[in-house]
């Protein structure tokens, strides 16, 4: 299925190779900023909290879907970024969302999307993303260097989405500071934590480390605080809530209880 997303996407980059205006985004990035992501300070484990309207195996999972309210509900009850799915096709996201939501809310924006080409980089910049996903099974060593590269010259932060072993050893040989381990099998799409648990001591210290899919409960967010994850990514379980914010809330409060 990833490969059929990105095949999707070779006709969006055509389009915008001939429509993007490169000259004007780099000219833009001379003031530019660099939000970049810190480990806690007391090593609370940190929330990623998801705008994801649809999913490709289970179709649409927020019928009130409104961006920029669930947006802000995610900051005002304790996450740490926003995630914004673009990607229309699969996952029903807009483009427009991203913009959207870096207006209406202080924390750092991260797009997930299918990057399979350079000039999506330049797009997400020109969008107002702070931190941008790479997939590292879209890629080989080279072109993920040279998007990495690219992330970090127009001041995003690259999040390098892997999934087993060679690819975190592939990441670790790359110029990145933030290692995502995805828990969905990408031959059968199931999901489970317990990947990020064995896969987690792989990664050294130096980096921070990111749990996403398949997370639901604080007990979920204590087993890997406990794994030295630094962020988790959440989706599915805080949009089809009925009450987003106050889902986010429940699953970090073991926090306050632990008093840290
Ligand atoms: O979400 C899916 O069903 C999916 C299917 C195929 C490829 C990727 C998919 N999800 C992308 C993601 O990375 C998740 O949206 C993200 O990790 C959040 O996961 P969850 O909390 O389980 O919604």
């Amino acid at each position: 299925m990833l490969k059929t997303i990105a095949e999707g996407k070779l006709k969006e980059v055509k389009r915008l190779r001939e429509s993007l205006d490169i000259a004007q985004v780099e000219a833009r990035c001379e003031t530019s900023r660099q939000i970049s992501l810190s480990r806690d300070s007391g090593g609370k484990l940190q929330l990623i909290a998801e705008i994801k309207k649809a999913s490709p195996l289970k179709g649409l999972l927020c019928r009130e879907f409104s961006p920029l309210e669930m947006a802000r509900s995610y900051e005002a009850n304790g996450a740490a970024v926003i995630s914004v799915i673009t990607e229309q096709e699969f996952f029903d996201g807009r483009k427009e969302y991203l913009p959207l939501v870096k207006t209406g809310v202080k924390l750092p924006v991260l797009r997930k999307d299918f990057i399979i080409d350079e000039v999506q980089i330049y797009e997400s910049r020109q969008m107002g993303a702070d931190l941008l996903l790479l997939i590292a099974a879209l890629h080989d060593y080279d072109s993920l260097l040279a998007l990495v590269e690219k992330c970090s010259a127009l001041g995003m932060e690259p999040l390098l989405e892997t999934h087993g072993r060679e690819e975190i050893k592939m990441a670790l040989d790359l110029p990145v500071k933030i290692i995502g381990i995805n828990n969905r099998n990408l031959r059968d799409f199931s999901v489970d934590i317990r990947s990020s648990l064995d896969l987690l001591p792989l990664i050294p210290d130096s980096y921070l480390k990111v749990s996403e899919s398949g997370i639901k409960e604080a007990s979920d967010l204590r087993l890997l605080e406990s794994a030295g994850c630094d962020f988790v990514l959440v989706g599915e379980a805080l949009v089809t809530a009925a009450d987003p914010g106050a889902k986010l809330r429940e699953i970090l409060s073991y926090q306050q209880e632990e008093g840290l």
